[in-house]
């Protein structure tokens, strides 16, 4: 278990700066999360903090250590890919021993046995030890690379979007054990995605990466309610924010400055009283709700509501704006 500080480390491939004066500090025993869209930067981040390439300039620090001049090995740092990477023709109990198996590491067999074991219940693969690894299913090929990575006590874990090639049932089992056995070990972990609920879900915090800059980190909570930016405000929630202009709805008090008013859910009041200021244009039965596409002049917006609501296609609503969010001709909050 260590702390990682980086100092502003940059990183350019040719003309693409892939990282930009980055500074983030990870606590020891911390989850973080680095989310953003594709290009924005966060394998780079990964594989600069393993050692797998060296940044142009600023400083990384692993545990109190400088580790500038250190190879991966040792860093001490255990990678989770996207794909899992197995020995196909090694068992699944094979494919766990294999990290403990060098012979820098020299233990004993009973103690490979041991450990193997524990970090194969952990990942709830223990009744599939002597499987060869290619007949598993996806998820459970991903449970036995991510016990690959834990079976080393390292002391950090990097994880780029370890999840990505799973359904989504699958996914949100994952997600769960993931946090589990993290909170179980107390280790930190800086872990990459571009999906938003895998970030709100495990993350005690989120970084949010824009072209190579860290543009918000705070919890998740924070990430969601207090966005510096609408880039920020972007990334998160589901349907997405709405973006209107400025006087477009009624409610609220627009602070000055203010070009875009930001909207979600829990900030859009629908009412069958009042003055009827938007029509429904349709609406998207998902089962335990429903989004409602709804237009307000020429402007349209998505709002979710409860399918128990009686409200259908064609309906004229009265919406109504509830401390929204504001924003400035340069994209930043105005508050
Ligand atoms: N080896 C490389 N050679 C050239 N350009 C690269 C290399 N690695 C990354 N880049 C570029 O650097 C930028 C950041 O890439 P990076 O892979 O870190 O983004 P990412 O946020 O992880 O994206 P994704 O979600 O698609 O994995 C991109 O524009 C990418 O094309």
């Amino acid at each position: 278990m260590a702390r990682i500080v980086l100092k502003g480390i940059s990183k350019s491939y040719g003309d693409t700066q892939a990282v930009e004066d980055l500074n983030l500090a990870i606590e020891d025993g911390e989850f973080v999360v680095l989310l953003g869209p594709t290009g924005a930067g966060k394998t780079t981040t990964l594989r600069l903090i393993a050692g797998l390439e060296p940044p142009d300039s600023g400083q990384i620090a692993i545990g109190g250590r400088d580790v500038a001049g250190e190879a991966p090995a040792e860093r001490d740092v255990a990678f989770v890919f996207q794909q899992y990477s197995l020995y196909p023709h090694l068992s699944v109990y094979e494919n766990l021993a294999f990290p403990l198996k060098s012979p820098a590491r020299r233990l004993g067999k009973e103690e490979v046995d041991r450990r193997v074991r524990e970090v194969a219940r952990m990942v709830r693969i223990d009744h599939k030890l002597e499987n060869r690894s290619t007949r598993l299913s996806g998820g459970e090929m991903q449970r036995v690379a991510i016990g690959r990575a834990l079976v080393r006590r390292p002391s950090i874990y990097l994880m780029d979007e370890p999840l990505s090639s799973l359904d989504a049932k699958l996914r949100a089992e994952l997600r769960l054990e993931l946090k589990r056995i993290q909170n179980e070990l107390g280790s930190t972990l800086l872990y990459v995605t571009h999906d938003q609920v895998e970030a709100m879900t495990m993350a005690d915090r989120i970084g949010i990466l824009s072209h190579g800059r860290l543009v918000q980190i705070g919890t998740p909570r924070e990430i969601y309610a207090d966005p510096a930016n609408l880039h920020v405000a972007a990334r998160l929630g589901q349907p997405h924010i709405n973006l209107l202009p400025v006087d477009l709805l009624p409610g609220g008090q627009t602070p000055s400055g203010t070009r875009t008013v930001g909207a979600r859910t829990e900030h859009i009041e629908i009412s069958l009283e009042g003055e009827r200021n938007a029509s429904i244009d349709w609406i998207e039965h998902l089962g335990d709700q429903n989004h409602l596409h709804i237009r307000v002049r020429d402007h349209k917006l998505v709002t979710l509501a409860d399918p128990n609501f009686s409200i259908a296609a064609g309906d004229n609503v009265s919406l109504t704006l509830r401390n929204p969010l504001y924003f400035d001709a340069a994209g930043q909050r105005v508050t």
